[in-house]
């Protein structure tokens, strides 16, 4: 496979697609190879349908192995109808969410248990792990009053539930930045949207010199 694979992590609110969307075109400008961006869950027409289901407000009763089971499902058809055949043609494939998000959201939000998580997620995506994931770390605090401030009534399943499930998701965040040091690099996400955006591409194109050009260099 000769492509690149970036994804994109945080808790709710943390501006990740806010910052992708400033970065994206910006990266297109700085490679020849083609940047595709996708998002989990979804991201292809069925796992878009699993998402659907999977952060319906009405689904109150949903268990958290069925909802975890249910993140891993749209994940593998997005890695076969969207990563593997972007990266197989050796593009460049960013991805709002992946796995960490599962570890984090299931495995430590939910208490699954991040082994368990891990493990359905392992069959899932068969060794398929981003070359590099970006984590904006913000507190959950401070993403949820973002989401309240703006879209209060848009609100999915996942960003109503509660704050103690947010501050789990949040430590288990710490958790799998710390172990995984080479693959995932922090952007402090409580800084300006411009200030996010430029650390985030920084830090891609320092990880990548030979695919993105800086002007000058
Ligand atoms: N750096 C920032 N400072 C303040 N507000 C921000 C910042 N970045 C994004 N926002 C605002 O916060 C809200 C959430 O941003 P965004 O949708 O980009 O986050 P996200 O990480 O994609 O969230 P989620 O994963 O929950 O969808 C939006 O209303 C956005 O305008
Ligand atoms: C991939 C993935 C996502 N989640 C959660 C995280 C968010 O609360 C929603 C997705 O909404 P977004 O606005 O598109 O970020 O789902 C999760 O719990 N587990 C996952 O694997």
């Amino acid at each position: 496979m000769s492509g690149i694979f970036i994804s994109f992590e945080g808790p709710d609110g943390a501006g990740k697609t806010t910052a992708i969307k400033r970065i994206m075109p910006q990266l297109q400008k700085m490679t020849d190879k083609e940047v595709v961006l996708s998002r989990e869950p979804g991201g292809s027409p069925i796992s878009e349908k699993i998402r659907k289901i999977i952060l319906d407000i009405h689904d109150e009763e949903m268990d958290p192995r069925t909802e975890a089971l249910l993140y891993a499902a749209s994940r593998r058809q997005h890695l076969v109808d969207v990563i593997l055949p972007t990266l197989n043609e050796g593009k460049v494939m960013l991805s709002d969410r992946f796995v960490d998000s599962s570890i984090a959201y299931q495995g430590g939000g939910r208490e699954i248990g991040t082994k368990e998580v891990a493990n359905i997620n392992n069959f899932a995506i068969e060794g398929h792990l981003p070359d590099l994931t970006i984590y904006f770390d913000v507190t959950p605090g401070v993403g949820l009053a973002r989401i309240k401030k703006d879209h209060e009534g848009e609100m999915d399943r996942l960003e109503k539930a509660a704050i103690s499930f947010h501050n789990r998701v949040y430590d288990s965040y710490a958790e799998i930045v710390k172990q995984n040091p080479n693959r995932i690099k922090t952007v402090n996400a409580e800084q300006s949207p411009d200030k996010v955006a430029a650390d985030a591409l920084n830090l891609i194109t320092t990880r990548f010199p030979k695919i993105f050009k800086v002007q000058g260099e």
